[in-house]
Parts: structure tokens; C-alpha cells; sequence
């Protein structure tokens, strides 16, 4: 199983964005929707052992966790292209509203988990797991020893993670890096998705 947690700082908490232009309406979730592709799409094929985490920190109503669980997702539903998968996002941001407690979880669809938990939150859930934070500076993503499962990845979108999260992850991650320049969140996720399968990770 692999996790891929994602911070979106800016990223908005309603279906209030125009499709017609994600990133100047909506917070950058065309950045999101690029990032899910990269995690969950093969050629011809869907990777059934990717989770992805996705806090959304916008207007007009934060914090909101999509949670995308790739076991129980319909394929036909997360399409490579970007429209189709920032409008099943906005459905499933619409859909929260009755949600209250972090602890609350609702299924909007197959897969597809809406939640009022904060980035700590999410990092907090997931402690069981070997957690990495991918940060430009960290050690060398090629020196780290991987375990054979459960390994799970924090990313930043494009403002980053502050340096107030960096030392809350301090405690619960190690900080890595993939190569010398800072590359785009879901080229990140692309390359390591491609690392761990040349290592046989699942
Ligand atoms: C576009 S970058 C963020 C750039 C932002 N301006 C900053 O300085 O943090 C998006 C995310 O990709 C990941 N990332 C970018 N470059 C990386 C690198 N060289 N190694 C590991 N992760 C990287 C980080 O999680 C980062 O928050």
C-alpha cells in the first residue's frame, strides 16, 4: 500500500470554481486533479494500492480531507482527464455539508471519502505507517531504505509546506528528496510511484 498525502493550501472547500478556469478559480486544484492522475493512472491500468489524502485549506468553508482510496474506486470515475476529475471533486466538496467532527467520514462515492479532518489530522491517522515527508534538501530519496509495505508520502502543492508543518512532521517523518531543484507536486508523485516499482515495493 502506498499513501500520498497532499496539503492544498489555497485549494477551495465548495464547487464554487468555474471549470473553465481551475487555476484562476479554484485555488490551484488543477494541480490536485494532475497530482490524483499521477498517483492512481497507468497506461490502460489503475493502481489499485494507492490512497491519496488530500486536504483542501480555501475558501470558503476549511478544512475539508477528500480521501481517494484506489481498492474501492471505479475507474470510470477517475478519468485522466483533468475536467472530468475537478468536477467529482467539487461534487464531493458540495456534499460535505452535514459533516461535523474530524471524526466524520461519508463515502460521497465509490471510494471517494469527504471529512472535516485538518492536515494534522490526516498525518495523525496515519502515524502506523513509514512516513515520508518529500521536501527539496531532504536526504537523498535514493539512499533511503524502504520497507516492504506501507509507506506513505507528504507533499506540498505550489506554495509548499511551512515551516510550522515541516517541525510538526519532524517528529513523525523523515524528510527526503527526489533531486536538486524543486519539481511540480505531481511530477513528485510520479517519480516516486515509478521508483517503488522498480524496487518491487507494492
Ligand atoms: C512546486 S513544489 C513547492 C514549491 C514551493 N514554492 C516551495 O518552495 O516549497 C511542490 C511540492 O513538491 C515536492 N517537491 C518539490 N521538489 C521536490 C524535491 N526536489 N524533492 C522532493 N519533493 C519535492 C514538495 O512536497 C513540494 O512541497
Amino acid at each position: 500500500m502506498r499513501v500520498f498525502i497532499i496539503k492544498a493550501n489555497e485549494a477551495h472547500t465548495d464547487f464554487d470554481f468555474s471549470l473553465k478556469d481551475l487555476p484562476g478559480t479554484s485555488g490551484r486544484i488543477d494541480l490536485i486533479c494532475r497530482s490524483l492522475n499521477a498517483a492512481f493512472h497507468l497506461s490502460h491500468s489503475f493502481r489499485k494500492n494507492v490512497r491519496v489524502y488530500v486536504t483542501f485549506l480555501g475558501p470558503p468553508d476549511p478544512p475539508k480531507t477528500i480521501r481517494f482510496e484506489g481498492s474501492r474506486i471505479k475507474p470510470k470515475i477517475l478519468n485522466p482527464d483533468e475536467l472530468s476529475t475537478a468536477k467529482l471533486i467539487g461534487k464531493a466538496l458540495k456534499a460535505s455539508g452535514g459533516i461535523r467532527g474530524p471524526s466524520q467520514e461519508v463515502e460521497v462515492f465509490p471510494g471517494v471519502f469527504v471529512s472535516r479532518m485538518t492536515f494534522e489530522d490526516v498525518i495523525r491517522k496515519n502515524t502506523r505507517f513509514n512516513l515520508y515527508v518529500l521536501e527539496e534538501g531532504g536526504e537523498d530519496l535514493f539512499s533511503t531504505k524502504f520497507p516492504r509495505d506501507n509507506v506513505a508520502f507528504v507533499l506540498g502543492d505550489h506554495i509548499g509546506l511551512s515551516r510550522e508543518d515541516l517541525s510538526f512532521l519532524e517528529g513523525f517523518a523523515q524528510r527526503i528528496s527526489i533531486g536538486p531543484k524543486a519539481y511540480l507536486t505531481s511530477h513528485v508523485i510520479s517519480f516516486v510511484n515509478i521508483y517503488l516499482d522498480r524496487l518491487g515495493i507494492p
